[in-house]
């Protein structure tokens, strides 16, 4: 008798294992949901009329005609429509539970690094002011404005411990790494991050998404903390930019759903570097066979949301276009997995950078809204950049 691939017993794996067996060129993913392992290329996802989920689907369904067992849709898609996107239905895919255990490099604290804000960040802090004519004209409720630290070392940069120690640090967190390598780059380029937010899950016909939006930095003192959760609860400005976020996510996701639930008001979650205005927002799919309704097609409704765009959406990304001197790529977009049952988890992609032989590409952004304060963008920045420049040994750097 033989057994098809598709309903062979599967091997049972450990997070700590996956994440060890990570090496450039595969993709991972991991959240408290699982950890997911993918390696090979069985085909590239091409979208279809602009739709990812599209192109997920027929990709997923030749897919599983050639015997592919357990096809998924893996990889990362740009923040502007139509950009980039590395999307593959890989050739295996191993999974394991949340990540536990995890062992990690320390920090080459060996390499010489120098470091080049994008822009130099009084040149940043004047984008926030002229965002902030924006919204005072009535042209703009938010913006997200974004800056980069492109850090470069003396020897490459090796993926997997920089991955490794990401994930030790930020368990909670939605860690990745990416294959991005585009047709005539110099180098083989990895997205690599630790997302504290979660754009879309699915499971059958439950959908989750938690939005994020309005922020301190950790400090890392209890009592300071306690102070800075406290005011962050109350800041009517970090309460609007929240609002924003949190209402389009709602709204975006009740034309799919037939019970949405939506706290009345955000909770303040941590990261080990940032605290945050979140609200988890959970429904019931109306149709989970349509295509429409899988995780990435669910993402692709979503995306971008206010926490990495603004309100109005077409005019705060004209206004991130005139005002952000370098292009976003990947940072920004969304990167997860889709199985085909249209089952999956997309994470938003901040705290995340762009890795290619010696130079790391970080970026970090926050959102403007009216009361903004120029210095105060600045400095949320900066603190966000610090999930990855922890994990690469610089933090006291920016
Ligand atoms: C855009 C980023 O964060 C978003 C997520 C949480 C809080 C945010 C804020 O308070 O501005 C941002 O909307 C980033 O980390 O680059």
């Amino acid at each position: 008798m033989t057994i098809s691939a598709v309903e062979r017993p599967r091997p049972v794996h450990r997070a700590a294992d996956l994440l060890a067996a990570y090496l450039p060129g595969s993709f991972y993913f991991s959240s408290p949901r699982g950890t997911l392992l993918a390696d090979g290329v069985h085909s590239r996802v091409q979208p279809e009329n602009g739709s990812h989920a599209r192109g997920a689907a027929a990709a997923l369904a030749a897919a599983a005609a050639a015997g592919v067992p357990d096809p998924v849709v893996a990889g990362a898609v740009g923040f502007r429509p139509g950009s980039e996107s590395g999307l593959v239905v890989p050739s295996v895919v191993r999974r394991a539970g949340a990540p536990a255990d995890v062992r990690a490099p320390e920090a080459e604290t060996g390499a010489a690094w120098s470091l080049r804000p994008r822009p130099e960040p009084e040149r940043y802090a004047d984008a926030v002011r002229s965002a902030l004519e924006l919204i005072g004209r009535g042209e703009l409720d938010k913006v997200v404005l974004a800056r980069c630290v492109e850090a470069t070392a003396d020897t490459p940069v090796w993926v997997p411990a920089l991955l490794a120690r990401l994930v030790r640090a930020n368990p909670a967190a939605y860690g990745f790494a990416a294959d991005v390598t585009a047709a005539g780059d110099p180098a083989p380029r990895t997205l690599v991050g630790a997302s504290p937010e979660l754009l879309v899950s699915r499971r059958g016909a439950t959908v989750v998404a938690n939005p994020l939006a309005g922020s301190a930095p950790r400090s890392g003192d209890e009592a300071v903390d306690r102070e800075r959760i406290a005011r962050l609860r109350e800041s009517v400005k970090d309460l609007g930019e929240h609002a924003h976020t949190a209402g389009q996510v709602a709204d975006v996701l009740g034309r799919f759903c037939t019970d949405l639930d939506v706290p009345d008001g955000p909770e303040v979650i941590g990261t080990p570097t940032m605290w945050h205005l979140s609200t988890r927002i959970t429904g019931r799919l109306a149709a989970p066979d349509d295509p429409a309704c899988s995780s990435l097609g669910l993402a692709e409704a979503l995306h971008p949301t206010p926490a990495v765009c603004g309100v109005p959406a077409g005019a705060a990304a004209e206004a991130i276009a005139r005002l952000e001197p370098e292009d976003r790529g990947y940072y920004a977009g969304m990167v997860g997995w889709n199985g085909a049952g249209g089952d999956g988890e997309w994470a938003v992609t901040i705290r995340s950078a762009e890795v290619s032989d010696r130079t790391v590409r970080l970026y970090a952004g926050a959102g403007i809204v009216a009361g903004s304060d120029p210095a105060a963008e600045l400095a949320e920045t900066s603190a966000k950049f610090r999930t990855l420049l922890r994990a690469l040994g610089l933090e006291e750097r920016v």
